[in-house]
């Protein structure tokens, strides 16, 4: 069995009496797309929020590479390899497509492309910007400015920002949302290759591109994880069908 890149185990995270995360554990592994999908208010988000470190558990743990995550900032848990793209774009508009990836870069790498020396000359950062722009298919848009790029190019250069800092596992927060059909299937293949270079935890609505998609699925109801496992488990699994896939077929 392929070593976990993530291990969670027994978290907890309250909001008053709402327990928003219930003895939480999954692992992602190497070479996986683990999907977790689950009704609105389920903690998808929340679960997210305390893996990047925007949010503290109550209890439990999260170990990323065998290294327990609590004593790390966000900045430092995005320096250790953990990547993520947000519901909310993280996109400065008035920027160029290869300008978001070198400042996407720079925010974390401080130290290797030091702030005196004037962002857009470093050469090492512009070719760095430019081969993940090619990855995801936009090289031809990187002197675009962001704001006239298309939904689904603003969602391929988010894509360029997390994969430009070499993460060693992906925090994906609802990639296919407002991309059309086109947008959608482009993106799950990209994402089907991807995951060779990179395991990838995935929140996705779309039933579809999780189905096609995932090795595994996580299915969280009330912040709870009552099934995980391969796609047919999770289809035919009762439980799972009444909680959250009852209208399905
Ligand atoms: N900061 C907060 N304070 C109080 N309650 C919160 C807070 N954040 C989330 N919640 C509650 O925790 C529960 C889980 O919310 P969360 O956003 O994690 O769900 P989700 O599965 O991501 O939902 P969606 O699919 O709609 O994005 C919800 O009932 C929500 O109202």
């Amino acid at each position: 069995m392929a070593d976990a890149v993530l291990r969670i185990d027994g978290l907890n995270k309250q909001f008053g009496a709402l327990k928003a995360t219930d003895n939480v554990s999954l692992d992602v592994r190497d070479g996986e797309i683990h999907a977790l999908i689950g009704p609105n208010g389920a903690g998808k988000s929340t679960l997210i929020q305390q893996i990047s470190g925007l949010l503290r558990p109550d209890s439990g743990t999260i170990r990323f590479l065998g290294r327990d995550l609590a004593p790390l900032s966000v900045a430092e848990r995005a320096q250790c390899g953990l990547g993520r793209t947000f519901q909310v774009s993280s996109i400065a508009p008035e920027f160029s497509a290869l300008r978001n990836v070198m400042l996407a870069v720079q925010a974390v790498d401080g130290s290797s492309y030091r702030f005196f020396r004037p962002v857009m000359k470093d050469r090492r950062l512009i070719d760095a910007a430019r081969a993940v722009l090619e990855e995801v298919g936009l090289s031809d848009r990187a002197d675009i400015v962001a704001a006239e790029l298309s939904h689904g190019e603003r969602r391929q250069l988010e894509m360029a920002m997390a994969l430009a800092l070499r993460p060693k596992l992906l925090l994906l927060d609802e990639p296919m949302a407002g991309m059309g059909p086109e947008g959608s299937k482009q993106l799950t293949s990209f994402l089907d290759a991807l995951r060779h270079k990179v395991p990838i935890l995935l929140i996705e609505h779309d039933m579809e591109a999780v189905f096609s998609l995932a090795d595994r699925i996580s299915v969280l109801v009330y912040g709870n994880v009552i099934a995980t496992g391969a796609v047919e488990e999770i289809r035919n699994n009762a439980q799972v069908r009444e909680a959250y896939l009852g209208e399905e077929d």
